[in-house]
């Protein structure tokens, strides 16, 4: 099981219906380019989806909701790995996301998993440049703290942008389902 983590807004359910059904449009989720935008609605609980990956693989994806954000660490015992997403476009957000991320990471119910930072948003005008989303969300700065290195991707849920790269990172990072 994949767990799907971040921010209230952040783009988490948006983001797994783009991941449910990207593979079924274009091998490996790569070359998408959507047009249209469904609709989501903010996740009060969790969502749970199955996502194909590579060579007959599905792994089920777990959103939980923003707004469940004191209760995320009862769900880290089941997770082989770890989607985070945060918001380029949101600079008031990003030191809590950051600080929300280090207290997961820090969580004692967390297995030595495979974390990715999943930066989604980035076809936002006003988005953040990848210099002020390493000043402002420090993710070295958390490495160091946790002792482990986290990948990192830049998406687009609306566009498809980067979809391909997650899909594959879930592919290796998985170990079971
Ligand atoms: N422009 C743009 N908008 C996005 C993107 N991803 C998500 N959104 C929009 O951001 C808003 C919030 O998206 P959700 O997927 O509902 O956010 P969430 O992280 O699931 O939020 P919670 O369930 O409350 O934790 C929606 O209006 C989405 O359409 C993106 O990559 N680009
Ligand atoms: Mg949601």
């Amino acid at each position: 099981m994949t767990l799907l983590l971040g921010a209230t807004g952040a783009g988490k359910t948006l983001l797994l219906k783009r991941l449910e059904i990207a593979p079924h449009i274009s091998k490996n989720g790569t070359d998408l380019h959507f047009e249209e935008m469904p609709p989501t609605i903010p996740t009060v609980g969790t969502n749970l989806v199955t996502v194909s990956v590579g060579r007959r693989q599905e792994i089920t994806v777990r959103e939980v909701g923003g707004c469940m954000g004191p209760i995320w660490k009862n769900y880290l015992k089941d997770a082989h790995n770890l989607l985070y997403v945060i918001d380029v476009a949101d600079r008031l957000q990003v030191a809590a996301s950051c600080v929300q991320l280090l207290s997961v990471l820090a969580a004692e119910s967390l297995p030595l998993i495979p974390v990715l930072i999943v930066f989604n948003k980035i076809d936002m005008p006003d988005r953040m440049s990848p210099s002020e989303i390493e000043s402002l969300f420090r993710l070295k700065d958390i490495a160091h703290c946790c002792g482990r290195k986290f990948d990192t991707v830049e998406v687009s849920s609306c566009s498809g942008k980067g979809l391909g790269e997650i899909i594959s990172w879930m592919d290796k990072n998985t170990i079971g389902k």
